[in-house]
């Protein structure tokens, strides 16, 4: 099982990560994403869907016409992990 990241690796990691916030509460990052309209969110969300079915790690994410709010978290770790790093590098990645 993937552990939690220490409080150094995660300031490390999060550094390298300027969009994403940590929430401290849930041991989570999360993004704040707007379209131009729905069509554009509900395409990104298509996109991040695929890759969260491909790493087996998914989002807890919210959708309000073209807005999209994503947290990322390791449910099975209780916390942050290098799988969210990773996750939300991919999903940065398509923007
Ligand atoms: C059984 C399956 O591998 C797990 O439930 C996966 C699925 N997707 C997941 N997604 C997230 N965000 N955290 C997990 O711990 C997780 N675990």
């Amino acid at each position: 099982m993937v552990a939690r990241l220490t409080d150094g690796l995660r300031a490390e990691s999060l550094a390298a990560l300027p969009d994403w916030q940590w929430d401290p509460a849930r041991d989570a990052i999360t993004r704040h994403f707007a379209f131009k309209d729905f069509n554009q969110a509900f395409g990104f969300m298509a996109r991040v869907a695929l890759l969260a079915e491909k790493a087996d790690h998914h989002p807890e994410w919210s959708n309000v016409w073209n807005k999209v709010d994503i947290l990322l978290t390791t449910h099975d770790a209780g916390g942050l992990s290098t799988r969210d790093i990773q996750m939300a590098q991919a999903i940065d990645a398509l923007l």
